[in-house]
């Protein structure tokens, strides 16, 4: 046996191989050290023949589901390997074969899946001028496909955020150069990424002669990356895909480009701090899984065209208008379930009965749905109720042969009804009564013998018994066979009993097979819906967005965006999304309002004291933005929205130290990349930037940043720039599209009150040190970093602010007891130190060398 499995390992040694046992799923040597400390079973050592003991662990075969999850959770692929014959009938060693692969990117399990997010997989392929990429839910049967430069498919695979990317051998480099290390990858050989194989294979899949129906004839790099994907389901063995319908083609020019640094910095998806609020968690209201995961796509998809924007917002408004169509909506939508991922299941053939009638549920919801869709006075959603198919023959079949109440499993019998099958009836006719004889042979037995305690039960053993108490074992029928005795009991059986057993047994038997093969006839007349049931998925996920958009705004006090082929951005009393919700009791948000067109005020210089609200105004303007294009309302009294075709941002400073870039490194090249990408219709938005360095280096670089978007020949990209820099306030006197605008706050008493209006005007202070009194720093350092500003301002009056910090107060010092300048007293000792350090060659010194440096420092002091 251990040489089946050492064979069947070397297919797929990078996978844990699952072992079929009897009961158990097995695990042997490396891999039962990786599951047993994965999933927390125990390690034990069997003897292995001549060779040295192996290391196993196992878990029953029914926890599966439980397990499988688990390995797949901590990045693992796991081969299963099963029996491949019944271990009764086999002579020898029973044939055991791997009978699936499943990876973190091709999982159909719902213990691995999570329901409001898709499990993409992807594949990338290096082309020679541009990159091919294809994306791939199994458990949904969307596959999708793109090119284009690195950036491009970087931002795709972000927005995606796929479980896997599978790329050719030996071109990690060029993958982790471009896109990272943070994805599960895998590698494939290299022929698989061959344009007339891979053509090949997607021909044959979708039983076409062209790609041209879907529109992806002319990508030749995203079809050998869609290729790939086909020849990776073939590789782990998962063969039934019908129910990849298409190959859809993402069109770059059709949405809002967002970069991946906007999509961070936005928290549209996630919020940057553990446990944060993203914008996605204010507006995802939606009731199914498959609303939920649209609009994940929505968010990073925004749409730059009036029409297809104003369709989505009409249907927001209808709902808004009919309360009584939105809440009959929102009813029926509770019953759709998992539409999508319930036919794929079937496709698979992994469907439960449970899931064949939550379909039928679901297919009896949409029928009113439709109807009421049609009926409405809104094209969009006409548009939906004809697309809406109740698959009537289907759902009326379900409902006639399926119990309302199947147990999970075929195999648990009870699952087809009364009245479909009469050989099924017949059979169940004589299991029952078979029951209700055993019954009347009990009565007659207790009667005839006298044995008032005398039952009659059932095991796997020796099959139905009669069970008589020692006390009255003398009055037992001599033709009885004995077959067990018990402590107080004599078990025995019976000519008759036999009979009976056999009749009845043989009947659930049948009942279980015949009852099997109908589920799985009905289960294969499925197929013949699958694309309606896609398209009904489909469509069920808008109005679920559309619906979520309409609750969302009605709890939140939402208002209906100005959409148009416009540059102007007009938001009066504007809010953000997020931070609103978050105020604590009795505070509420302060409303601004926000301008900005390509002709008169293009960029906004906001200046403004630490903690004023820059940044949340910067951030509310992109978000109302975003949140217009994708067709939802937004937090504000009335907005214009001039369609933005990008959206940039460079928010804060984020790290890349992993990759070898410092913080002014990240930073300047997000700014680079906003600078060579500016378009007409870009808004951009610039968090103080230039702060990761010295302040003469960052005002030139903002100045001159400021600048180039303001003279920019083709492009006035509509810009908000929060900074610190007051000297950038000068820049409205020179150019005429620059504005001031500062965050007010008021100073009373020594104290700043925020007041978080947006005013015309620079402003003066930032106030830094006044926060960070607020934040708790010790107070003797506050009191000498105020004393060092007075003294700055005043030099800076006469010189300009290259003059030094003048030495601190002896006073100060000695009041506080801490000697912050104690270099510079005239202590000979400490000058000796001083110097001691000054000469200190930092860079060549070895912690040994540095320690003894340290002892002799020391023994200076001593010396004092
Ligand atoms: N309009 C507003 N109404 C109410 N509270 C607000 C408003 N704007 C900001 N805040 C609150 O003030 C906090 C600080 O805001 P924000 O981060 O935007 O300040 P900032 O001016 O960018 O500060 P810094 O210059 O230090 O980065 C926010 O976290 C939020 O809680």
């Amino acid at each position: 046996m251990m040489k089946q499995f050492f064979d069947l390992k070397a297919k797929h040694p990078d996978a844990i191989m699952l072992f079929r046992c009897g009961d158990f799923y097995e695990t042997y040597s490396e891999d039962a050290v990786a599951a047993s400390e994965i999933l927390g079973i125990t390690l034990t050592k069997r003897a292995n023949g001549q060779a040295k003991s192996v290391e196993m662990a196992g878990f029953p075969h029914h926890a599966l589901d439980t397990y499988l999850p688990k390995l797949i959770r901590a990045g693992r692929r796991v081969a299963i390997c099963d029996q491949l014959e019944d271990p009764k009938l086999a002579k020898k060693l029973v044939k055991r074969g791997i009978t699936e692969l499943v990876t973190p990117g091709v999982a159909i399990n719902d213990n691995v899946l999570s329901y409001k997010e898709n499990n993409f997989l992807a594949a990338v392929h290096f082309g020679k001028n541009v990159c091919g990429v294809a994306f791939l839910d199994i458990s949904t049967g969307e596959f999708l496909t793109a090119e284009g430069a690195p950036e491009y498919i970087d931002k795709l695979l972000n927005n995606f955020g796929p479980k896997e990317v599978l790329f050719e051998r030996g071109k990690r480099g060029m993958f982790e150069g471009n896109f990272g290390n943070k994805f599960f990858t895998f590698e494939l050989d290299d022929w698989v990424f061959n344009e007339t194989s891979a053509r090949e294979k997607l021909l044959k899949h979708f039983g076409t002669h062209s790609l041209k129906g879907f529109g992806v004839e002319h990508l030749h790099n995203g079809i050998i990356a869609s290729g790939a994907i086909l020849q990776y389901l073939d590789m782990t063995q998962h063969y039934q895909t019908n129910h990849i319908k298409a190959l859809a083609r993402l069109e770059e020019d059709r949405y809002v480009r967002l970069d991946k640094f906007t999509v961070r910095s936005l928290e549209l998806m996630g919020s940057m701090n553990e446990g944060g609020t993203s914008l996605l968690d204010i507006i995802d209201h939606t009731i199914s899984p498959m609303g939920a995961r649209l609009l994940k796509r929505w968010m990073v998809f925004p749409l730059k065209d009036v029409k297809p924007i104003n369709e989505r917002l009409d249907v927001v408004e209808f709902f808004f208008r009919e309360p009584e169509f939105k809440d009959f909506i929102e009813e029926k939508l509770h019953l759709i379930g998992d539409l999508e991922r319930i036919i794929s299941k079937a496709v698979v053939g992994r469907i439960s009965p449970r899931e064949v009638v939550q379909l039928k549920v679901a297919l009896q919801a949409i029928e009113p749905i439709k109807t009421a869709c049609l009926h409405a006075s809104d094209a969009s959603l006409n548009r939906i109720g004809g697309l809406l198919n109740p698959c009537e023959s289907i759902r009326d079949k379900i409902a006639c042969e399926i119990k309302n109440d199947p147990p999970l499993l075929v195999n648990k019998g009870g699952v087809i009804a009364d009245g479909v099958n009469e050989e099924l009836d017949e059979l169940r006719r004589i299991s029952y009564s078979g029951k209700d004889y055993l019954l009347q042979i009990q009565q007659r037995e207790i009667e005839q013998t006298g044995i008032p305690s005398l039952k009659i039960a059932y095991n796997n053993v020796f099959g139905y018994y009669i069970e008589v108490r020692n006390a009255h074992k003398d009055k037992v029928p001599a033709e009885w066979i004995r077959k067990q005795t018990l402590v107080n009991a004599e078990r025995y059986i019976t000519q008759e009993l036999k009979e009976y057993e056999e009749k009845i047994l043989g009947a659930e038997d049948k009942i279980l097979s015949l009852e099997t093969k109908l589920y799985n006839e009905l289960v294969a007349s499925l197929m013949d819906y699958t694309e309606a049931i896609q398209v009904n998925a489909n469509q069920i996920a808008q109005l679920d967005c559309l619906l979520s958009f309409a609750n969302v705004a009605k709890a939140n006090r939402y208002i209906r965006p100005v959409i148009a082929d416009d540059d102007v951005l007009d938001i009066k009393q504007g809010r953000h999304p997020v931070i609103e919700k978050q105020l604590p009791l009795g505070e509420s948000y302060i409303a601004n309002d926000v301008y900005l067109d390509t002709e008169t005020q293009q960029i906004i210089i906001i200046t403004g004291p630490n903690m004023a609200g820059k940044s949340a105004l910067l951030r509310q303007t992109a978000l109302i933005t975003l949140m217009a294009q994708i067709g939802c309302f937004v937090p504000a009294e009335s907005a214009h929205i001039g369609l933005v075709d990008k959206i940039f941002t460079r928010v804060g400073a984020s790290d890349n130290i992993s990759v070898g870039e410092s913080t002014f490194m990240v930073e300047m090249n997000e700014a680079a990349d906003i600078l060579n990408n500016l378009s007409a219709r870009s808004l951009v938005l610039f968090d103080e930037l230039g702060r990761g360095t010295s302040t003469y280096d960052g005002i030139s670089i903002a100045w001159a940043i400021v600048e180039y978007i303001h003279e920019h020949k083709k492009a006035h990209a509509r810009t908000l720039f929060a900074t610190h820099y007051h000297e950038l306030n000068d820049m409205e006197a020179q150019f005429k599209r620059i504005k001031n605008y500062n965050v007010s706050v008021k100073e009373v008493d020594n104290k700043v009150i925020f007041l978080r209006k947006l005013v015309r005007g620079g402003s003066e202070h930032s106030f830094g040190i006044h926060v960070a009194k607020m934040a708790g720093m010790p107070k003797s350092i506050v009191n000498r970093a105020d004393e060092i500003l007075h003294q700055l301002e005043e030099e800076n009056r006469q010189e300009g602010i290259s003059s030094k910090p003048k030495p601190a107060s002896k006073k100060q010092a000695s009041s506080d007891g801490i000697q912050l300048s104690f270099f510079q007293l005239d202590d000979p000792v400490l000058c000796q130190i001083r110097d001691e350090i000054l000469h200190l060659d930092v860079n060549n010194l070895t912690p040994i060398e540095a320690l003894n440096k340290l002892n002799e420092i020391k023994k200076i002091v001593r010396g004092k």
